[in-house]
């Protein structure tokens, strides 16, 4: 099965760029740039990765950036990631990056922009790795706060798709930033957010309704809402699905809990994502491998998962065609 998901070609749609610093590059950024870290070493570090909910990780992703400063800092983080899409086959990717916790640190929109894109304009040349760039306002700050982030961003707005919503989620429902997600749709962005993470089906409702989003990010709290269940599957809203941050911020006490294979049972537009893999043990392949060994996932059912991922993809019609066949193919 290993080789069956090794060979898929794959799509990531729910990817914090931030949740990919690894360790090693958390220490070698903090030596350049003159940075003390809490920990010893790698190891004690990565001992502190034992998260009971979504905000004991936060606290720790939040910190762990701050060795995030210069334009080749983000290029060097978005190129490691890069790295492993190219090893695990992932083809393309959208992938969301967090201003508000560069800008609140005194860096710039422009250092951060460029230094992602520049790594995504050098994947798609040398890799044919496509992507697109989704800004993500932090739910737990203002919608003002939100409003003059996506100012920041109107220069770099080429460089740019959409937008998401992430961060807290308890107590901070979709409805609070209504006005913003107008704003971002009126300068042509689409839109998702996070949403039934740990937060009510209602959130997923309001993400609908009131932002507008085109694709919910996690989305498994949608099962205790049959009405929303049956709305998911007649319009194919796609959700992102993230197993093993699931797993590791106690959403489900085990993989063998988790109710992705109920979703995709109830024909809902389930998709399989990494979210922050340096944080929660493994990017695309290794969350595809927790479903097969832990949940018992068919190998028909994998291959619906990456198909899934296609559909629920910005990518053109014509390359979405020629990564379903290329799907459909594999024996
Ligand atoms: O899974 C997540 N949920 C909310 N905010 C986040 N920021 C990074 N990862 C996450
Ligand atoms: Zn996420």
């Amino acid at each position: 099965m290993k080789q069956f998901i090794a060979a898929l070609p794959k799509v990531e749609l729910h990817l914090h760029i931030e949740g990919t610093l690894e360790p090693e590059l958390m220490f070698a950024l903090a030596e350049r740039n003159g940075i003390k870290l809490p920990y010893a070493d790698v190891a004690a570090l990565r001992a502190a990765y034992d998260f009971h909910n979504l905000q004991s990780f936060l606290d720790l992703y939040y910190q762990g950036a701050a060795v995030l400063q210069t334009e080749q800092d983000f290029f060097d983080l978005t190129w490691a990631y890069l790295s492993r899409c190219q090893a695990q086959h992932v083809v393309h990717t959208e992938l969301f990056f967090d201003p508000q916790t560069h800008l609140s640190r005194g860096i710039e929109m422009g250092t951060v922009i460029r230094g992602i894109s520049r790594a995504l304009d050098q994947a798609q040349t040398q890799w044919g790795i496509s992507s697109c760039l989704i800004l993500c306002f932090l739910r737990h700050l203002s919608q003002e706060d939100a409003l003059a982030t996506l100012e920041a961003a109107l220069p770099y707005l080429d460089k740019i798709q959409g937008v998401g919503l992430d961060s807290s989620e308890l107590g901070n429902p979709p409805s609070k930033f209504s006005e913003v997600f107008a704003r971002a749709s009126a300068l042509g962005l689409k839109a998702v957010a996070h949403a039934g993470e740990e937060g009510p089906a209602s959130y997923i409702w309001e993400a609908l309704d009131q932002l507008k989003v085109c694709r919910i990010d996690h989305g498994v709290r949608s099962v205790d809402d049959p009405r929303l269940i049956a709305r998911l599957a007649e319009e194919q809203i796609p959700l992102t699905v993230c197993p093993l941050s699931n797993t590791r911020l106690k959403v489900f006490d085990k993989m063998a809990d988790h109710n992705l294979l109920q979703l995709l049972d109830q024909d809902v537009c389930v998709t399989v994502n990494s979210d922050d893999p340096a944080y929660f043990g493994g990017y695309l392949q290794e969350n595809f491998e927790a479903l097969a060994r832990d949940l018992k996932a068919s190998r028909e059912q994998l291959r619906q998962l990456a198909l899934n991922g296609v559909q629920a993809s910005w990518l053109p019609v014509s390359r979405k065609k020629t990564l379903i066949a290329e799907i459909l193919m594999l024996p």
